[in-house]
């Protein structure tokens, strides 16, 4: 078997035992019942992917910017120049982007990849270069890329997880920095939710109504040029995905299968978890949705996925900076179920403990 097929094998679900000891747990810890709201679920989940309870608090943690171009922005579907994603790449290897303050504050490590991006990168210090070519084709022209190519940009991915697991790293952030992506997310999104592409497409960096409207047509030209079938994600991916989409697919499904919990991003990250769900559903018991996008397509992806998002703040940059914000919520989250003090450890009544009149 292939790397893909081996990592899809790997992902198994949950562990229910440990979960209902983590519900069990929060129950006996001394706060009144439920108080903690979605982090319960999140502790309970970070149990069920550990196979304990309590789990480790998930740190350190690492971001994982995947950097691509793509043939789509020949149809004037952003304001920003292609070249903007190789300058970005330089400024996170230089630590002046957002994600890279962020990161700073959430002590995480920040790790960019270069999938495919247009511009020659092959030498720059602190880079990981993988290349696959300078950007995705056209895909109002034909498909984006081959499938050969998705399964590349697939195992890539995978390989980043699984360098970060083997590095020490606990708890993963998806990133991603590529101009006109967002065009790439809205197909993707509307053949894995079935919407229409209207539905799923927003301003993306903040373009206008008239390029609004392109960017819808482009993209149904696109759905109606290849009709791909959501349930082949591979050719779904290879008709009109980026390959930042494939590797952080693939990221997903390689943390999964490592059990290390992987915190995602906005919109374009949300599209890379349809993905990885096509491939493998258990893999959503990984993913935790850092943050909901102003983008209308991510609301769309979360309730899909059946993903909450852990903070809602009108962000709409990409880079991982969503995903990187909510990283203290989710070592909050495990910290808490393994250290807060239980009703009978610290002595403290609970009510229901407490005779009643006329009991
Ligand atoms: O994360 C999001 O939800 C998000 C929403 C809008 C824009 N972005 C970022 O902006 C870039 C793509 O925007 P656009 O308009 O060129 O398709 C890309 O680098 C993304 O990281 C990201
Ligand atoms: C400046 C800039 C920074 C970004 N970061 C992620 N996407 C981006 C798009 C632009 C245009």
């Amino acid at each position: 078997m292939s790397k893909l097929e081996d990592t899809i094998a790997a992902v198994r679900p949950l562990d229910e035992a440990a979960m209902a000891e983590a519900r069990a747990r929060q129950d006996r810890m001394t706060k009144p019942r439920g108080s903690l709201g979605v982090l319960e679920d999140v502790s309970v989940r970070l149990a069920g992917l550990a196979g304990a309870c309590p789990p480790e608090v998930p740190e350190p943690a690492a971001v994982a910017v995947f950097a691509s171009d793509h043939g789509v922005h020949a149809q004037g579907v952003t304001p920003w120049p292609q070249e903007v994603t190789a300058q970005m790449v330089l400024n996170f290897l230089a630590g002046g982007a957002v994600v890279n303050v962020f990161a700073a504050q959430a002590g995480a490590r920040v790790t960019v990849v270069d999938v495919g991006v247009a511009a020659e990168l092959e030498a720059v210090p602190g880079l990981l270069s993988h290349k696959i070519a300078p950007g995705t084709a056209d895909m109002t022209q034909g498909p984006a890329m081959t499938r050969d190519q998705a399964r590349q940009a697939l195992e890539i991915g995978i390989n980043v997880a699984e360098g970060l697991a083997l590095s020490g790293v606990r708890c993963l952030a998806a990133g991603d920095m590529g101009i006109a992506n967002t065009t790439a997310s809205a197909a993707l999104i509307a053949v894995f939710t079935g919407r229409d592409p209207g539905e799923v497409t927003g301003r993306g960096t903040g373009i206008d109504d008239a390029t609004l409207a392109r960017k819808v047509d482009v993209i149904g030209r696109a759905l109606a040029l290849h009709r791909p079938d959501p349930s082949d994600p591979l050719g779904v991916l290879a008709a009109v995905g980026g390959f930042e989409h494939g590797a952080i697919a693939g990221f997903i499904l390689g943390a999964a299968a490592a059990r290390l919990p992987v915190v995602l991003d906005g919109v374009i990250t949300g599209a890379a978890a349809l993905v990885a769900a096509a491939f493998a559903p258990d893999a959503l018991g990984a993913c935790f949705a850092g943050h909901r996008s102003v983008e209308p397509g991510h609301g769309a992806t979360l309730r899909h996925l059946g993903l909450r998002p852990l903070i809602d703040l009108d962000l709409r940059l990409g880079e991982g900076t969503g995903a990187v914000l909510a990283l203290p919520i989710v070592q909050s989250a495990a910290r808490a179920l393994r250290d807060v003090a239980t009703f009978d450890s610290a002595g403290v009544t609970d009510k229901d403990d407490v005779a009643t009149l006329d009991a």
